[in-house]
């Protein structure tokens, strides 16, 4: 018999989350049945979405949402061997029990040298969101500039990258001094602390004076509200997140969009990652192939300890996360 550990949602988050909002509970798991696979979470993924979403998904009492990068512990199903590690979308919990049939085995063709984190991140379901954001809603072209923020992100850090394996200029824009020097080391060609600069707009401009053609938005509110004055004419905006609103107890009022969508002839599309899951096995065989040859490099900002993933999840939401936020169990 099996004990695993599980955060459960105690209470719903009302502005930033707490500690209190969770608690951590013991389930017993029972014997495997014919066709049945034990798991072990080795790798837990804390994101953004997971703020929105159990306000809309979750209720009281529930396990958190969430992916992990699992090892198969004891399999009676003949399809998987005992010792593979898959991805699967199992909360955040450190065992659990499955058929097979909404695990992802990680690629046959994954080198022993790279950490199997990455499956949560830059190989993951942030780097695919980065490479179908980039590719299919900003519609980016070789000698375009391309504006990111949240950076130095899980997601972030993939668009600049991509942005610039494509041919084109990048400017990133991230919280901390540290985050832009890391910026710079990925080949950024502008970036700067838009919490130190004295104005975005000025900052903006000086970055790039002729303007965006494609903004991917991590943040949206009021960075975004002053960006889109920018953009050039027919440029196209990625609304991927909006992470400076989803702690809000009272929704945020800004400015409206119209006169820069008209006068610029603008595009704005918002956009969820698993509009393209037929198409995932292309987006991790290319990332993944980049990462092997060097030209996309990841950072992971890694917390120790399953007792630790509500500080994990609440550090990256305060942006102590440098890279992708993963839990080490
Ligand atoms: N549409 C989709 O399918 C998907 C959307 N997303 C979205 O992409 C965005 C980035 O996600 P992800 O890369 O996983 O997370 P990150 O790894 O970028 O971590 C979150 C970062 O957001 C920044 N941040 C937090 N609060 C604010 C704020 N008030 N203003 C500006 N920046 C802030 C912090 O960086 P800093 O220090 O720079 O402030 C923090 O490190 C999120 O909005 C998320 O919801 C992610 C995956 C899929
Ligand atoms: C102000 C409210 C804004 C609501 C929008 C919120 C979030 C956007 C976002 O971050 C969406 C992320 C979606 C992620 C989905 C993940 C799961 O399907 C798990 C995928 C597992 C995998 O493929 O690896």
């Amino acid at each position: 018999m099996v004990t695993a550990k599980a955060w459960v949602l105690k209470k719903h988050f009302e502005g930033f989350p707490q500690n209190s909002n969770f608690d951590l509970k013991k389930i017993e798991l029972p014997n495997l049945k014919d066709g049945e696979l034990l798991l072990e979470s080795v790798f837990l993924s804390v994101d953004p979405y997971m703020r929105p979403y159990s306000q809309r998904d979750m209720k009281e009492g529930d396990i958190m949402i969430g992916t992990q990068v699992a090892r198969i512990v004891e399999s009676k199903n003949p399809a998987f061997t005992v010792g593979s590690f898959v991805v699967a979308n199992r909360g955040w919990r450190t065992h659990f029990i499955s058929d097979g049939k909404d695990l992802q085995l990680l690629p046959s063709s994954w080198p022993e040298s790279l950490p199997r984190s990455l499956a949560l991140g830059t190989v993951g379901m942030p780097g695919l969101t980065a490479y179908f954001g980039l590719l299919e809603v900003c519609k980016m072209k070789p000698g375009e500039t391309v504006l990111v923020n949240a950076a130095a992100g899980a997601v972030g850090s993939v668009v600049g990258q991509l942005a610039k394996i494509g041919g084109c200029k990048v400017v990133g824009c991230a919280g901390s001094d540290d985050k832009v020097a890391y910026l710079k080391k990925l080949g950024f060609d502008e970036a700067f602390n838009y919490k130190t600069v004295t104005s975005l707009d000025e900052a903006l401009r000086k970055a790039s004076p002729d303007g965006y053609d494609c903004f991917f938005d991590n943040v949206g509110g009021e960075f975004a509200s002053i960006a889109i004055n920018q953009m050039k004419k027919y440029g196209r905006i990625a609304i991927c997140g909006a992470i400076s609103l989803y702690n809000d107890s009272v929704p945020q009022k800004g400015a409206y969009v119209q006169v820069p969508m008209i006068f610029k002839e603008l595009q704005m599309e918002g956009f969820i990652v698993s509009r393209w899951n037929n198409r995932r096995e292309e987006g991790v065989k290319t990332l993944l192939k980049w990462v092997v040859e060097g030209k996309l490099k990841y950072h992971e900002h890694v917390t120790k300890g399953f007792e630790n993933m509500p500080m994990a999840f609440i550090g990256m939401l305060k942006g102590e996360n440098l890279g992708k936020a993963i839990v080490r169990v």
